[in-house]
């Protein structure tokens, strides 16, 4: 069985998604939830269906063992970032080798990088006028949104559309999305 901890920094959409669709799978299990906001969403998420949470702090995250400690004691094997907003450092990304992968809210390479994250990025699509948009997942390195392309899938920008709408047609895309990507890319590595 490969256990999987989700990181998440906020309402916790996309972890939900991803706990349901491996709820009863044959090889795969989220067996954790690391999150860096204390009252975010996804620990509620968490709560509701049973699995654990690790609450992490800045010091330890940056400065101590990046909970490599933490997450080796509970036998995780990959990890999942859906919305976390601080950067995995060296130490983490080592003792997990191509075994953290993220979600990201637009087509990379545009729209990636330090200050790219949730609204911001809607805003920035619609600001330049694109006509469409969509998700990235892609291998976490040292970098903000660097990493080897997994996935991508587009939608359209629609005319009228507001960040809010817009995020609302990417939720959708990652939320039918990423637990497929997941298991692939784990039944593959
Ligand atoms: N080493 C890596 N860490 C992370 C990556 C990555 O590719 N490599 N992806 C991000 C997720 N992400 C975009 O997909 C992203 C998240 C947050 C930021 C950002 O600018 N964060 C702010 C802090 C925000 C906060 O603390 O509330 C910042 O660094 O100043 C950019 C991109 C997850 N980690
Ligand atoms: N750059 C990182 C980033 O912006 N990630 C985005 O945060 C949202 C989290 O939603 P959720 O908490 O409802 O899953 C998702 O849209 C994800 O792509």
């Amino acid at each position: 069985m490969k256990r999987i901890a989700i990181f998440a920094s906020g309402a916790g959409s996309n972890a939900k998604k991803i706990i349901e669709y491996f709820t009863h799978h044959a090889a795969i299990q989220v067996a954790l939830i690391v999150c860096n906001k204390p009252g975010a969403g996804v620990l509620s998420v968490a709560t509701h269906y049973g699995i654990p949470t690790l609450l992490i702090e800045k010091e330890q995250f940056f400065r101590g063992n990046a909970y490599v400690d933490e997450l080796k004691a509970a036998h995780i094997d990959f990890i999942i970032l859906a919305g976390f907003l601080w950067k995995i450092p060296s130490a983490l990304i080592q003792a997990y080798p191509n075994k953290i992968i993220n979600i990201h809210p637009a087509l990379l390479p545009k729209y990636g990088g330090k200050g790219m994250y949730g609204q911001f990025v809607h805003e920035a699509v619609l600001a330049a006028r694109e006509l469409e948009s969509g998700i990235t997942v892609h291998l976490v390195d040292e970098l903000y949104d660097h990493g080897q392309m997994v996935f991508q899938a587009q939608c359209p920008v629609l005319p009228g559309d507001t960040a809010a709408t817009l995020a609302q047609r990417i939720h959708a895309l990652e939320h039918k999305h990423y637990p497929e990507v997941i298991e692939q890319f784990i039944m593959q590595h």
